[in-house]
């Protein structure tokens, strides 16, 4: 069983909501490891990180993220920063994955600027800039599809990954 496609990109790139449109349009179920990691600990992401640290959320999130790429066989979206995790971009290497991309300025406008993520908290500009710049390499290694999402609705980022998906 695999996912039928697997979402990166960073915060405020619409993983978890496109990623629901995009899972009702082919019928199949949505599943988020940011949301499977809070059921498991029993507490908000934002919580994990204050009380047990950034290093432990990535072992429970690559331990939710190999869960999740074994059972589930619809739509996957990652957490913003699964990437960093060896093991996830070596599981990865099998999977229909697509990057959803984003400039700066509205990645900021879209996680706001009081924004409730952990690594956002300070200065969200600095951060996110410093954030995206690591990342992009990784993302762009890793996906079949490439989306630009910066002058799309949800719905027509969605139409640009059915376009990309292997029928
Ligand atoms: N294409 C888009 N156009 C306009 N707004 C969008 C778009 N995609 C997402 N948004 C809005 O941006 C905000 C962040 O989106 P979302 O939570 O889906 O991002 P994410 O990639 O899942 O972030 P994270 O990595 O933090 O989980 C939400 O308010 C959402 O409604
Ligand atoms: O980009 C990141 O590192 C993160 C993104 C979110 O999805 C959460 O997984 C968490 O806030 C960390
Ligand atoms: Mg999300």
């Amino acid at each position: 069983m695999s996912p039928r496609v697997v979402l990166i990109g960073p915060p405020g790139s619409g993983k978890s909501t496109v990623g629901q449109i995009l899972a009702e349009r082919l019928g199949v179920a949505f599943r988020d490891t940011d949301t499977d990691v809070e059921a498991v600990a029993g507490k908000s992401v934002g919580d994990i990180f204050i009380e047990d640290g950034e290093e432990r959320f990535r072992e429970l999130e690559a331990e939710a993220v190999r869960r999740a790429l074994a059972e589930h066989d619809g739509v996957l979206s990652l957490g913003g920063g699964a990437i960093l995790s060896e093991a996830t971009r070596e599981l990865l290497a099998g999977h229909s994955v697509a990057y959803l991309e984003i400039g700066l300025s509205q990645a900021v406008q879209r996680v706001g600027l009081a924004s409730a993520r952990p690594l956002l908290v300070l200065n969200p500009r600095s951060q996110l800039k410093k954030l995206m710049d690591a990342r992009r390499p990784i993302y762009e290694s890793l996906a079949g599809i490439v989306v630009a999402t910066d002058e799309r609705k949800p719905d027509e980022v969605v139409d640009e990954i059915v376009k990309g998906l292997r029928p």
